[in-house]
């Protein structure tokens, strides 16, 4: 089996009395969408805030790619290539999605932006986001200013201008939130693409999608993880069923 991409161990995590984070162990391995699950309340966001670093763990160890990241801040870990969900807060509305997306493919490669230059000119720059615009499900709309999108093209945006960076992990908070039946579709079908890109631990209200998706599904409940396994093994789980899927098993 491949090297997990990410791994989690022991990790815990305590507000006063309340213990959010159980001792929780996982991992994220190459190509898999990993889902996560569980009730409200029941610590997935808390996680992923410890994983992205915004979040301090009270014990356990995180390892991206081999090397342990439990002691670095939100943006060296980001710069390690792992990307939080496809809230890109710096579309800018007056931009068009081309321009948007080369300004992310410029920022990713180090380059120094001046508005000046004629940066749609530059190949080098055009082509990557080009691409990225094709992988998000934007082509034909690269001309179109960002205020104009509706919301699932937004959302597409955000994939292409995340994809800009390369990232090596996507964690996703609930991306289908908002989108509407055939906005979420679309959304299952590039997501279902994008963990070739790189893996993704997927946070997911939306059981539908999580089942078309995951490769893997984790349930968690009071801050632990109390199954984890295949779809067919979780819809099959009587305590998850019981616990979560809210079913008499
Ligand atoms: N900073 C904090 N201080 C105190 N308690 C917190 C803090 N952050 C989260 N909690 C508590 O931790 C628990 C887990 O919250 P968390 O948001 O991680 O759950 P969740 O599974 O993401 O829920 P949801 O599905 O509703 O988003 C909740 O009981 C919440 O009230």
């Amino acid at each position: 089996m491949s090297e997990p991409v990410l791994q989690i161990q022991g990790l815990r995590k305590a507000y006063g009395a309340l213990t959010v984070t159980d001792d929780v162990s996982l991992d994220l391995r190459p190509g898999e969408i990993h889902a996560l699950i569980g009730p409200n309340g029941a610590g997935k966001s808390t996680l992923i805030k410890q994983i992205v670093g915004e979040v301090r763990p009270d014990a356990g160890t995180i390892r991206f790619e081999g090397q342990q990241i439990d002691r670095l801040d939100t943006a060296a870990r980001a710069r390690l290539g792992l990307a939080r969900s496809f809230q890109v807060s710096s579309i800018i509305p007056d931009f068009t999605v081309l321009q948007n997306v080369v300004l992310a493919v410029a920022g990713a490669s180090g380059h120094v932006f001046r508005f000046h230059l004629p940066v749609l000119r530059d190949r080098n720059l055009t082509e990557p986001a080009m691409f990225h615009i094709g992988q998000a499900g934007l082509q034909g709309r690269q001309q179109t200013r960002a205020a104009e999108l509706s919301h699932g093209e937004r959302r597409k945006l955000e994939i292409a201008m995340a994809l800009a960076l390369r990232p090596r992990a996507f964690l996703l908070d609930e991306p289908m939130a908002g989108m509407g039946l055939e906005g979420g579709k679309q959304l299952t079908a590039i997501l279902s693409d994008l963990r070739t890109e790189a893996p993704i631990l997927l946070v997911e209200h939306d059981m539908d999608a999580v089942f078309a998706l995951a490769d893997r599904i984790s349930v968690l409940v009071y801050g632990k993880i109390i199954a984890s396994g295949s779809v067919a093994e979780i819809r099959a789980n009587p305590q998850v069923r019981r616990s979560y899927l809210g079913e008499d098993a």
